[in-house]
C-alpha cells in the first residue's frame, strides 16, 4: 500500500472485497467460499449503502487495537503487546435510532515508520477516533502533533473525538481527566475517557460517531439537529464507574 488513491488500488478493493465476505449472511452449511455465498456477498455488497469509515489514531501503544476488539468482539486483548503493521480493518452494524448503521473501523498502526500508510487513509475517513493513554504522558504531548496531521490529511468536516484510554489503571494515571477536558475544549472537539479492558465508554463512543454520521448522512428535515457535543456530555459516566 502506498499513496494511491483510496478506492483505486489494488489492494482496497482486494480489501473491500473481503469486508463484503466477512459481512455477507452466512451460507446455511457454513461454506463461506462456495460459489452461492460469494454470489451473494457480490449481491449484498452492490445493494447496501457503503459504509462508514471511522479511523482510529493515535501513538502506538495507546490502546487503538483493543478497543476496536472491545467494540467489535467485547473481548480484552491482555497480555503481550503485538504493534499493527500497516492498517487493518473491521466491520460493525449498528442499530441507530431504528435505523441500520455500517461503521467500516479501520486500525492504523501507531508506529512513526508506518505514517505514510496511514495518510493515505485519511481522505477517506469520515470519523477520527484520536487515542491517548492517560498512563503515559508523552502520548498525550503528542495530541497537537495528531491534530495537526488530522488537519493536514482528513477532510475538513470529518467528525473528531479525543479518547484517554487505560482509565481502569488508576495507579499508573499521570494525565488529569481535567487536562485531557481543556485539551479537548481547546480544540472544540468531544472527550471521553475510556478503558478496552473494562470497557469503560467503548460502545459509548463508537455509538456516538455513528449517530453523528447517521444524522449527517440522512438529514431528515422535521428531525432535530444532533449534537455530538451535548449528546456526548450528557451520556458519559465517570471512570470510576463501570460502563461498557
Ligand atoms: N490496562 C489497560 N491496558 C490496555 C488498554 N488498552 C490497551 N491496553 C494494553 O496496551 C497495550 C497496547 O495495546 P494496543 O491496542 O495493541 O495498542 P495500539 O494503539 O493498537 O498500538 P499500535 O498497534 O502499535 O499502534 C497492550 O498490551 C494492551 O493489552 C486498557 O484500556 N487498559
Amino acid at each position: 500500500m502506498g499513496r494511491e488513491k483510496p478506492g483505486t488500488s489494488g489492494a482496497w478493493t482486494k480489501l473491500r472485497a473481503a469486508a463484503a465476505l466477512q459481512d455477507a449472511p452466512e451460507h446455511p452449511r457454513g461454506h463461506r467460499r462456495d460459489r452461492v455465498h460469494q454470489s451473494r456477498a457480490r449481491e449484498w455488497c452492490l445493494t447496501s449503502p457503503p459504509p462508514l469509515q471511522v479511523m482510529l489514531v493515535g501513538d502506538s501503544g495507546v490502546g487503538k487495537t483493543c478497543l476496536l476488539v472491545r467494540f467489535k468482539d467485547g473481548a480484552f486483548l491482555a497480555g503481550s503487546f503485538i504493534s499493527t503493521v500497516g492498517i487493518d480493518f473491521r466491520n460493525k452494524v449498528l442499530t441507530v435510532d431504528g435505523v441500520k448503521v455500517k461503521l467500516q473501523i479501520w486500525d492504523t498502526a501507531g508506529q512513526e515508520r508506518f505514517r505514510s500508510v496511514t495518510h493515505a487513509y485519511y481522505r477517506d475517513a469520515h470519523a477520527l477516533l484520536l487515542l491517548y493513554d492517560v498512563t503515559n504522558k508523552a502520548s498525550f504531548d503528542n495530541i497537537q502533533a495528531w491534530l495537526t496531521e488530522i488537519h493536514e490529511y482528513a477532510q475538513q468536516d470529518v467528525v473528531l473525538m479525543l479518547l484517554g484510554n487505560k482509565v481502569d489503571s488508576a495507579q499508573d494515571r499521570v494525565v488529569k481527566r481535567e487536562d485531557g477536558e481543556k485539551l479537548a475544549k481547546e480544540y472544540g472537539v468531544p472527550f471521553m475517557e475510556t478503558s478496552a479492558k473494562s470497557g469503560l465508554n467503548v460502545e459509548l463512543a463508537f455509538t456516538a460517531i455513528a449517530k453523528e454520521l447517521k444524522h449527517r448522512s440522512m438529514k431528515l428535515p422535521n428531525e432535530p439537529k444532533f449534537k455530538l457535543h451535548d449528546y456526548v456530555k450528557k451520556e458519559v459516566r465517570g471512570s470510576g464507574c463501570c460502563r461498557s
